[in-house]
């Protein structure tokens, strides 16, 4: 069975995890809020800072005027053995032992203001300290800032409003004790802890209702009432305190001596003599630290559901962003590899189908290149003046006798060069299509997007890559275009020298064969055979181009995308790959915090194991 003090260490060793994690409650899953606390709540100068000093047997925390709180204080306190020094402990400057409490008290101060500035404004962030102490009991108490109606001189007016809105923010947490301090010389009625707790606990099973300065009350009075449960009844039983006056602390009465004449003064007492074995600080500590304790065991499976589920959930996630990489030097070339890899997957699911996008190099074939063939201005190159004018140039001072031989090759090659224009379109249209698809396909990669470095490094090897391939397929279809000119068909010349005479009896308007070398008619007819001459050859080209373009570019990029880049990182040497496997600084840092936090919540299960089935 686990012992009280495991138990209360345990859920210390989890609120230290919690700090370090920078959970103190607020959004989202919480350890914190999932575990047990008391949090001392109460107007200011109600004795907040006497009760909390009474029950760890020390003064140690920062007095003065106005709001001294200014950030809640996480006080574990944790019992040592009898004969052992006691010391303090920051969590934010671990391994300094504190033996000087005066020291502790001047540390709170500093480490508030290194928060909140001298503004006198407030903070949640908490101030975490630890007592070792063979004079306490093993219990965690938060320090909050007095409950205050006014602002003082410096402070916002906000601050009364930021005050209860932070001590709110951890009463109302169903797991929070809340140990409200009303001064007994005031009306417990107008008590703002009392108001407080009533508000956020309205059964009063959380709440341990404290009455101080029972000592100072008008003559004739007393706090029975309450003590004895006939008013404000709470649950759990009100426990009197009698702290040191202002004329103790000043003579330095210490707390020994103190909690000594409190014990006295309980025993001695004529109204609270019957009650004393059930009053004073030490009486207190003693019972809050029973009820955590009771408290802690009912919460366990609880904390462990939470522990397993952030555990969970913090897996997901680093699977998601991905577990770190290797740091040797073949592991890097590896997992590079493998990201090339997983990169030209998608590339190749764009141009093969199953993602979108490989269609549309068919549509450059299928509509963008015979749109541009069909837009080609051979009715002005072959208007009947400019072939006139072509042919006499290319017959010179001796027109020619039966045939332009010279005029028509040069109005051939003249048209054929137009070709020139749709087939570099053509080149540099299906260019853009495969950038496009590089620049979908690195965006799609899963695997990349942890690494932009060597997402830009692929993405700049791939479109390297495309600006070779065009400039071989420019240089094919240039070539294709040329070799149309190079050697013209000579058959279809023959055919046409035939026809003529073939069709004579229907063809009444055809020149004759010997019609006059100079007439229109003449000229008409050169233009339109060698326009069919260039319908054939641009029917030619319509089938041949493509195929010249998916040869040097589609399949080269199929084939060889990254084949030059693989060849360069297998040259690299280590520093130069472990930089291309940079990652986003921000998810290394969020990879950081998951898994310092994964450490942590493993080891607060571990340490739950270890205690709870003792
Ligand atoms: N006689 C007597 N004086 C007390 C008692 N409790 C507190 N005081 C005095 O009341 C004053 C305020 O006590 P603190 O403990 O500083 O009160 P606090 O709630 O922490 O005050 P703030 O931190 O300013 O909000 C001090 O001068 C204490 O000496 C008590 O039980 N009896």
């Amino acid at each position: 069975m686990a012992t009280m003090k495991s138990l209360i260490g345990l859920i210390n060793k989890i609120q230290r995890a919690c700090t370090v994690l920078g959970d103190h409650g607020g959004e989202g899953m919480s350890l914190w809020e999932a575990l047990p606390t008391v949090a001392v709540v109460g107007g200011q100068s109600s004795g907040k800072s006497s009760v909390l000093e009474s029950v760890v047997g020390r003064d140690f925390l920062p007095r003065g005027s106005g709001i001294v709180t200014r950030r809640p204080l996480v006080l574990q306190l944790h019992k040592t053995d009898e004969g052992t020094t006691e010391y303090a402990e920051f969590l934010h400057a671990p391994r300094k032992k504190f033996t000087d409490f005066a020291a502790v008290r001047k540390e709170i101060e500093d480490e508030t203001d290194r928060i909140t500035g001298k503004s006198k404004q407030i903070s949640n962030k908490p101030i975490q300290l630890s007592i070792y102490s063979p004079n306490v009991v093993n219990l965690t108490l938060i320090d909050l800032p007095g409950l205050t109606k006014v602002a003082v001189e410096g402070q916002p007016d906000s601050i009364v409003q930021d005050i209860e809105n932070m001590v709110r923010s951890y009463v109302e947490k169903p797991n929070c004790i809340i140990l409200a301090i009303s001064p007994a010389n005031q009306d417990i009625a107008t008590s703002d802890a009392i108001k407080l707790a009533r508000e956020v606990d309205p059964t009063g099973e959380r709440t341990f209702g404290v009455a101080t300065k029972l000592d100072i009350m008008d003559k004739g009075t007393d706090c029975l009432d309450v003590l004895e449960g006939r008013s404000y009844r709470l649950q759990h039983p009100w426990v009197g305190i009698v702290n040191r006056s202002q004329a103790d602390i000043n003579k330095r009465v210490d707390m020994i001596a103190a909690r000594r004449k409190e014990r006295e003064y309980f025993e001695t007492s004529p109204e609270y003599g019957h009650l004393a074995s059930r009053m004073g600080s030490e009486y207190l500590a003693k019972l809050l630290s029973q009820h955590l304790e009771t408290v802690i065991r009912q919460k366990i499976p609880s904390i462990v559901a939470l522990i397993n589920k952030s555990i969970d959930e913090i897996n997901a996630e680093l699977d998601r962003i991905g577990r770190p990489i290797a740091v040797d030097s073949g592991a890097q070339l590896y997992t590079i590899l493998e990201l090339c890899r997983a990169f030209d997957r998608v590339f190749k699911e764009h141009l093969d189908g199953g993602r979108p996008g490989g269609d549309r190099i068919y549509g450059v074939f299928d509509h963008q290149l015979p749109a541009a063939l069909k837009k080609l201005p051979f009715d002005r190159h072959l208007s009947t003046r400019n072939v006139q004018k072509v042919v006499s140039e290319a017959d010179g001072y001796q027109p020619h006798l039966i045939a332009p031989e010279q005029g028509y090759r040069r109005l051939i090659v003249g048209s054929i060069s137009y070709f020139k224009g749709p087939a570099e379109a053509t080149v540099d249209a299906v260019h853009f299509v495969l950038k496009e698809l590089v620049r979908k396909s690195i965006s799609e990669t899963e695997e990349l997007k942890r690494f932009p470095t060597l997402a830009s490094d692929i993405a700049a090897a791939a479109n390297e890559a495309l600006e070779r391939f065009r400039d071989e397929s420019r240089k094919t279809v240039l070539r294709l275009v040329d070799m149309e000119s190079s050697y013209l068909t000579v058959e279809f010349f023959r055919k046409l020298h035939l026809e003529p005479e073939k069709e004579k009896p229907n063809q009444r308007n055809a020149p004759p064969p010997n019609a006059d070398i100079h007439s229109d008619n003449h000229f008409r007819k050169i233009g339109s055979n060698v326009s069919a001459y260039i319908n054939m050859v641009c029917d030619t080209l319509r089938i041949s181009l493509p195929k010249a373009v998916v040869y040097c570019q589609v399949r080269e990029a199929k084939r060889s995308l990254l084949n030059f880049f693989y060849a360069q990182v297998g040259r690299k040497e280590k520093e130069k790959l472990g930089a291309m496997l940079d990652e986003d600084p921000q998810l290394m840092e969020r990879r950081g915090t998951l898994a310092k936090r994964l450490e942590l919540y493993k080891q607060a299960r571990d340490d739950i194991d270890a205690v709870a089935w003792k």
